[in-house]
């Protein structure tokens, strides 16, 4: 759904080298049916056009599965983001470098600043499941905004309730403060 812009597909942090540590080394996929946003585009308006085409090309995608960063963000689709973005580069915010440091030897500067990533409208007009991965008591504020703020750009996961067939998986932190409420 998204990459940091700057780090090569070989850098430990980067989301091309977790997909494949994690997931495509372990199964048979075939390259041609890899895409993952190339952080070292040069002509990034055109990566991410193309990016955005070839989802549309094939019919949309059938399930888009993510996490929700402490501010509510999906994909890198921070506070902010509208309604009809498409795949495009963003700045992180703050909350986030700040979150992402402690995959950065919890060195603030090292955190890339740009990313490319997937819009709203990517996610929503796109795809026929959504599947959300929230896990841990820092993200429980994130979790109970995005199931009971009303849809604001600026809690942009509250997006998620406008479409039809979202799954949230959530561990017991991160629902232990409203789950009685549930
Ligand atoms: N760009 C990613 C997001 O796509 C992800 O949703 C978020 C939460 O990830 P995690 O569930 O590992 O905390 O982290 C990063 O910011």
């Amino acid at each position: 759904m998204d990459e940091y812009l700057g780090l090569s597909p070989d850098h430990p942090q980067s989301y091309h080298y977790f997909m494949h540590k994690h997931l495509f080394d372990h199964v048979n996929f075939r390259p041609e049916n890899i895409n993952i946003l190339n952080g070292l585009a040069e002509d990034v308006e055109a990566e991410c056009a193309q990016y955005e085409a070839k989802i549309k090309s094939y019919g949309g995608i059938q399930l888009f599965m993510g996490g929700l960063g402490p501010e509510g963000h999906i994909a890198f689709n921070e506070a902010g983001s509208t309604r009809d973005s498409i795949t495009r580069k963003v700045s992180l915010v703050q909350s986030t470098i700040a979150a992402n440091s402690r995959f950065f030897e919890n060195d603030e500067s090292k955190v890339p600043k740009f990313a490319l990533s997937v819009g709203i409208s990517t996610v929503l007009d796109n795809s026929a499941e959504v599947a959300i991965i929230v896990l841990g008591k820092n993200k429980q504020k994130a979790l109970s905004e995005t199931i009971r703020h009303p849809v604001d750009s600026a809690f942009p996961s509250t997006y998620l309730q406008t479409h039809g067939n979202v799954l949230i998986v959530a561990d017991f932190e991160a629902v232990e403060s409203f789950q009685s409420k549930l």
